[in-house]
């Protein structure tokens, strides 16, 4: 007996495209990003991995790919839950950067550790200001979130993963979370458990899905899951690596 739980990141956004540094900034999908999601929900279909429940963040990319990805495998109509703690790190002042130009001023080492370390987060991003979500309604309750490492991101999403959607699967739903490149290191990070060291080599590529077969202890049955269209993962993956080089 298995657990058959599904991560998809979301689909090129708008400021994907853009090569800017997004976090809780809530930017739309690009158009390539909705077909991505698209496709996405054909390869669930084709491969007939049917989520009974979806889980998603707060922000209109991962909302959406859910949205388009189920609408495609003919299960929009599945329930859905939302938390913030699967939204995309936060990434503190470098919201809204770009980061070629980031790379260049800093240097690449500096990039690195913002980027991918474990556990150095970006500097804070000053409250009020333009990218800041301190007083965005649908974090009403939250703690305020300025800055984020990947650390962070794992200690707020991992209850919420142990609960809501370990919960889901135990009752037997095949589950489905549309969340981000780096909310959803985390959960692999965990998963697979992979060192802090090696989690910064990760990269998750946008719309394919992930799935992992679970064992009753919740321990994948094939290490890193496997991808539903592996050669386009590989591809993508590629692609997020070098995102701030010219
Ligand atoms: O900008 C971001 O929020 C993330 C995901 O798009 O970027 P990165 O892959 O550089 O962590």
């Amino acid at each position: 007996m298995t657990y058959t739980l599904v991560l998809l990141r979301h689909g090129e956004s708008e400021w994907n495209a853009k090569n800017l540094f997004t976090g809780w900034v809530d930017v739309a999908l690009s158009e390539k990003g909705v077909g991505e999601a698209k496709r996405g929900g054909e390869l669930l279909k084709e491969s007939g991995i049917l989520p009974d429940v979806v889980h998603t963040s707060l922000l209109r990319r991962a909302m959406n790919t859910a949205n388009y990805a189920l609408d495609a495998a003919d299960r929009l109509w599945i329930p859905v839950k939302r938390d913030w703690r699967l939204n995309e790190r936060h990434y503190g002042a470098l919201q809204g950067k770009d980061k070629a130009a980031t790379l260049e001023q800093y240097g690449e080492e500096q990039f690195k550790l913002w980027r991918r370390s474990y556990d150095t987060p970006p500097p804070a991003i000053e409250v009020g200001s333009e990218f800041s979500q301190d007083a965005d309604p649908r974090y009403a309750g939250a703690p305020v979130v300025l800055t984020e490492c990947l650390k962070d991101v794992l200690e707020r999403a991992l209850p919420y993963v142990k609960d809501e959607v370990f919960g889901d699967l135990k009752s037997g739903k095949t589950v489905l979370v549309a969340a981000h490149g780096n909310s959803l290191r985390a959960i692999v990070k965990y998963l697979d458990e992979i060192s802090d060291e090696d989690i910064a080599g990760v990269n998750i590529p946008t719309g394919i899905p992930l799935v992992y077969e679970l064992d009753e202890d919740f321990k994948p049955v094939t290490k890193g899951g496997r991808y539903l269209d592996p050669e386009a993962a590989a591809a993508s993956i590629q692609a997020v690596a070098n995102q701030g080089k010219k």
